[in-house]
């Protein structure tokens, strides 16, 4: 065991940096004798000193980044957005420091350029919080599975959306309230939309995506629809037909052989009961991982949360000073494809159409017209009459996995004939 202490300075002692900062003095010991030299932390950056921060020895608080980036040999970053945040960490790598962050929406947006430059400057860059929280995924991804060929992978990575969803199934519980919360339990993101409409799981699924097929996945290249437009309707629906609806982050190859691109997007799904994502409760995430030689994997824990996600962090502190004290370095880079990252229109899926119809003769075989037309094919029909005396039924088709376009294409013609009275929702079919 070495005497020389590896020097930590924290960023953002806010929910997440608060646990890192409790967690690295009460378990000093046990990270000592695993990273084999002590952590000392020598700094905690706030923008206000002025302000009360409980459990934060006051002499470690600074407002002067550069300063502590000067004396550190990790940066840890817990501020999140991109700036600050991403000029400090650009400076601890040229400052020759490692650095851990839990920040997505950095890394969906810059990480080419800050995974190049701390390959330039031959230092660590570590990210195991930033997608799913305390769930092991990117070690996984990024060096378990190095050596094998991920085909597609599907995940709830999004801790706020996920307890929503689930408050509304199984208690009934209105939107806001379950959104309100999931804020109160600091699951979700500073601005809640974040969370709802798809962009932190967006950036996940980018980050994801990335490292899993070796391909550069612009942030912008991801399709995303939140979970603001689901009704307590559609969630009664999910139940009756057998499934349960999550905020789904979807990546995958395709084409034969998986070289046709890869189609990364964020969508509500309808997942059967029978899938192991559809018990994923709660603020709980899940990833569930096909590949080619090991078959279907699947991670599961907790995704937000303050000291769950300062598990993630500090396993990356001790990976980095483990390699300060003892030498060694992370992985660097892949080198990249090129396949095209496909727009939702080339992407495929099972749907189910739920729409308000008139209950009179002709209308399901207009509709099924309809659908054969844009070689859509119908896998299920099931039809629930819409009350005494309102001359209405409702109508559920679930399709066979058909290209979105072609979809697309029904649901104009729906849209625009008699025999529809209302299209109520359209959800993707996933996990079978
Ligand atoms: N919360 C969670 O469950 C999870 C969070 N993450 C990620 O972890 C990171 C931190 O999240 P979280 O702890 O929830 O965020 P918080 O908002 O709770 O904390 C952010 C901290 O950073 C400080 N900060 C923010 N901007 C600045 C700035 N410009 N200058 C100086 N200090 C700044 C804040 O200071 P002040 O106290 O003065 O406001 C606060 O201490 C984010 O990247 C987030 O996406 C990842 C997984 C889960
Ligand atoms: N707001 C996020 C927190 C972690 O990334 C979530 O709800 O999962
Ligand atoms: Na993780």
């Amino acid at each position: 065991m070495s005497d020389t202490p590896v020097k930590i300075a924290l960023f953002g002692p806010g929910t997440v940096g608060s646990q890192v900062a409790r967690l690295l003095t009460e378990q000093s010991a046990d990270l000592a004798s695993r990273v084999g030299a002590p952590l000392e932390v020598v700094g905690v950056y706030v923008r206000d000193i002025g302000k009360d921060r409980v459990g934060l020895d006051p002499a470690l608080l600074t407002d002067d980044a550069d300063a502590l980036i000067a004396k550190a040999d990790v940066v840890v970053e817990l501020m999140g957005g991109i700036e600050p945040a991403k000029s400090i960490i650009l400076k601890a790598i040229a400052a020759g420091a490692g650095v851990v962050t839990a920040n997505k929406a950095l890394l969906a947006a810059h990480g080419p350029e800050l995974y190049e430059a701390a390959d330039a400057a031959n230092v660590d860059l570590y990210f195991e919080a930033a997608v799913a929280g305390a769930i092991p995924i990117i070690r996984p991804v990024r060096e378990s599975l190095a050596g094998d060929h991920v085909r597609r992978i599907l995940g709830i990575v999004n801790g706020t959306t996920n307890y929503v969803l689930d408050e509304m199934t199984a208690r009934g519980l209105d939107y806001e309230v379950a959104v309100k919360q999931a804020q109160d339990l600091g699951y979700a993101e500073a601005d809640p939309s974040a969370d709802v409409d798809g962009f932190d799981a967006a950036a996940k699924a980018a980050i994801l995506a990335s490292l899993a097929f070796h391909q550069r996945v612009p942030l912008g290249d991801v399709y995303r629809e939140g979970i603001s437009a689901i009704t307590a309707a559609d969630v009664a629906a999910a139940t009756d037909s057998g499934h349960v609806i999550k905020l789904l982050a979807i990546a995958e190859r395709t084409g034969e052989g998986g070289d046709g691109g890869v189609s990364v997007r964020v969508h509500p799904a309808l997942v059967p009961l029978s899938h192991p994502l559809a018990s994923v409760h709660g603020a709980y995430n899940a990833v569930f991982v096909e590949a080619e030689a090991a078959g279907d994997l699947m991670f599961y824990g907790q995704g937000a949360g303050g000291t769950p996600t300062a598990s993630a962090v500090l396993g990356d502190v001790v990976s980095v000073a483990r390699h300060i004290a003892r030498g060694g370095r992370g992985p660097r880079e892949s080198h990249y494809g090129d396949l095209p990252v496909l727009p939702i229109s080339a992407s495929s899926s099972r749907f189910q159409l739920r729409m308000t119809v008139p209950d009179r003769p002709g209308v399901l075989a207009a509709i099924a017209a309809m659908l054969a037309q844009s070689g859509v094919s119908i896998e299920t029909v099931r039809q629930q009459a819409g009350g005494v005396g309102t001359g209405l039924a409702t109508l559920a088709i679930a399709t066979h996995r058909a290209p979105e376009s072609d979809v697309t294409a029904v649901l104009d013609a729906l849209r625009s004939s008699d025999a529809v009275t209302e299209i109520r929702s359209v959800l993707r079919i996933e996990g079978e």
